[in-house]
């Protein structure tokens, strides 16, 4: 009876969550693991800007093209169905835009020297045209990667934010800026352009524009929304995969940060990197134990 119950209860509860609830507890294994690959390679990022900048450099190219699709599937001539143009609409925030902010951040980090174009092969040219693909065909797949990209910044953002801002020598110097001027150019991605103490309404605003919206969406359209989510954080892993390739070409300088980052990892690689030497050590205990007392 009490099983029963309880039984029931889940799932009023289940159907009752929101799209937004239910894009988070689909994906939840999927960020965990972006969660720490990003964390562990962090102060790896933070001892050499061109390896951050090759990192930003990618996720820039996300932001464009999914905020690119979002403003065409919104103009004025767009030939979007009415019900998910009203939908992309209303989700609509221009403070959310990460494309400019991206821009300035690149910007800073590049510098003078001159900018890498996307190379067609690569990991991130296939997501690019994938985006491209699947919001042409689906403009409700937007709700997908606005949800997924922005809801990043307010939690996960902010720790990111605040770990780059502690890491010392990290920001490149440049003319007649002093260096709390370099930290602001070069973390725009973080940053939003409202009023001071007004962050937080752009988050809960998009919650709520979501939550209005999300009964004019099929039952087939919110899954499909869901299903998208997953691949966005399978995605996610294959372009930070790349960028360990990328960046495993260049060699980073081998100044430290003094930048620790939440990573059990680290332990792991101790003893994998230490077996023979932690076995000698077990072992010559042991022999001075059986030397001592026996
Ligand atoms: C591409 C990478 C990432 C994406 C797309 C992403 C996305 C998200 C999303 C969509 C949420 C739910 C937010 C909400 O509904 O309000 C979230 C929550 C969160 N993320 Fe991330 N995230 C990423 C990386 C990270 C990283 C690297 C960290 C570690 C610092 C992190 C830490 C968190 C935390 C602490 C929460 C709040 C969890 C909660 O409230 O239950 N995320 N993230």
């Amino acid at each position: 009876m009490a099983h029963h119950h309880q039984h029931s209860h889940s799932r009023a509860e289940k159907e009752s969550l929101s799209l937004s609830q239910q894009i988070n507890a689909a994906t939840r294994e999927g960020h965990d693991k972006i969660n720490g690959m990003i964390m562990s390679r962090l102060s790896l990022g933070l001892r050499d800007y061109r390896l951050y900048r090759e990192g930003i450099f990618s996720f820039s190219q996300v932001y464009k093209t999914f905020e690119d699709a979002w403003m065409a599937a919104i103009s004025p001539e767009a030939t979007t169905d009415p019900r998910i143009k009203t939908a992309l609409q209303s989700l609509y925030s221009r403070p959310l835009l990460r494309t400019p902010q991206l821009v300035k951040d690149l910007e800073y980090f590049y510098g003078g020297e001159t900018y890498h174009g996307i190379e067609p092969m690569s990991t991130r040219a296939k997501y690019v045209s994938h985006i491209k693909q699947i919001i042409s065909q689906k403009p409700h797949l937007v709700i997908a990667y606005a949800h997924n990209y922005y809801m990043a910044l307010f939690a996960g953002g902010k720790i990111l934010k605040y770990q780059i801002s502690l890491a010392r020598g990290f920001f490149p110097p440049r003319r007649n800026m002093a260096e709390e001027e370099c930290k602001a150019a070069g973390t725009n991605l973080f940053s939003f352009e409202v009023p001071k103490g007004e962050e937080g309404l752009l988050r809960s605003g998009f919650k709520d524009a979501l939550l209005d919206i999300q009964s004019t969406l099929t039952e087939e359209e919110r899954t499909e929304i869901i299903e998208e989510s997953k691949a966005i954080f399978k995605n996610n892993e294959m372009l930070i995969l790349e960028l360990d390739r990328l960046c495993a070409a260049m060699a980073p300088s081998p100044k430290d940060t003094g930048i620790l980052t939440l990573d059990e990892n680290r332990w792991m690689a101790f003893i994998r990197s230490h077996k023979f030497l932690l076995l000698f050590v077990m072992f010559f205990c042991y022999a001075a134990a059986r030397l001592f007392f026996f």
